[in-house]
């Protein structure tokens, strides 16, 4: 195998099947390094659809990966963290841990909602109050504490760090554009959890320099929840990402129903995260039970063939 293009060609062909999305409208790619390899990666994870800066991450990858193994091999997509530059464990820094099988994750509205979930058995649910009126947050964020308490959910509250860690919530949700204005030390100190967002390579590579307890991967599926800035990135791309991540708890978010449980579950994620499926179904608490009941058939099944 010769050319940059032969090599780009060998790694699109060995992952359109699993990793491709249609790529989007780009103008002629940025190399930052003359090396074949990465040179060779980078146009094909663009050729695949990832982003700009998801193909940088990965070619700068594949260029460590080829310099590990000491072979090009195209049909191995990176997914050891050393390759990707990520630190080895254990971290002095790293937040506190929480389990690595969250389970069924309610993704909830106000503290009535929490109540009423965390009742009905669901295991981590999340405050995701969206308000700008600090009164109101403060209200919402001490009514769900108080909701789990006496119940098993551990509770997440979404954006508002200084009202979960006044109020002593389990931990804290927080996407990649709300970074900048969360005081970490302040979270880690207080000992609550926290859980990241991320759409990609490049952002779980963020969040991971941050040691979180878990790492959110989505959008999965196409949602109509939300605007997301990234297209869906399918089940394919979702086990390349927990192939990457493996020592985090990792919870996959985005259109996420019943009927897809297994498809996301095999990618070996540890906890699947819905909004719509819980609170748009027309009995809540028989979808909880329904949910929960798919989720442990799965697990079971996947033990008997692991002891088999
Ligand atoms: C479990 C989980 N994963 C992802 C999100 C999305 O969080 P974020 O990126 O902060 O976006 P908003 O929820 O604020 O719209 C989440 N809330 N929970
Ligand atoms: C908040 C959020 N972040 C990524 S996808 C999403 C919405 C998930 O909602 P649904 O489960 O209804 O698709």
């Amino acid at each position: 195998m010769t050319s940059h293009h032969d090599m780009a060609q060998a790694i699109v062909s060995a992952h359109q099947a699993t990793l491709g999305l249609t790529p989007q409208v780009r103008t002629a790619p940025a190399f930052s390094s003359e090396a074949p390899v990465y040179r060779a990666a980078k146009q094909a994870c663009l050729d695949l659809g990832f982003i700009e800066i998801d193909a940088e991450c990965l070619a700068h990858a594949w260029q460590a990966m080829t310099l590990r193994t000491g072979h090009f091999s195209p049909a191995d997509w990176p997914a050891d963290p050393q390759d990707f530059g990520m630190r080895a464990w254990p971290r002095p820094d790293a937040f506190a841990s929480c389990p690595k099988q969250l389970g069924l994750y309610a993704v909830l509205p106000d503290a009535a909602w929490v109540v009423r979930m965390a009742r009905a058995g669901v295991p981590t649910v999340q405050l995701r109050f969206k308000s700008g009126d600090a009164q109101a947050v403060e209200r919402e964020v001490r009514a769900a504490v108080e909701a789990v308490k006496g119940t098993d959910a551990r509770l997440f509250i979404n954006d508002h760090w200084q009202a979960a860690i006044a109020a002593g919530a389990y931990g804290v949700h927080l996407g990649q554009e709300d970074l900048g204005a969360a005081d970490l030390s302040a979270i880690r100190a207080a000992g609550l959890r926290l859980g990241l967002s991320s759409h990609g390579y490049a952002e779980m590579l963020r969040a991971d320099r941050l040691s979180p307890s878990y790492i959110a991967m989505g959008a999965v599926f196409p949602t109509t929840l939300k605007q997301m800035a990234t297209a869906p990135q399918g089940t394919g791309r979702l086990a390349a990402y927990a192939r990457l991540m493996r020592d985090y708890p990792l919870v996959a978010i985005g259109g996420i129903d019943g009927g897809k449980l297994p498809e996301v579950l095999a990618s070996g994620v540890g906890s699947i995260a819905v909004v719509r499926a819980l609170v748009a179904a027309a009995q809540p608490e028989a979808a909880v039970a329904k949910l929960k009941a798919e989720m442990q058939a799965w697990m079971a099944t996947q033990e008997a063939i692991q002891m088999s």
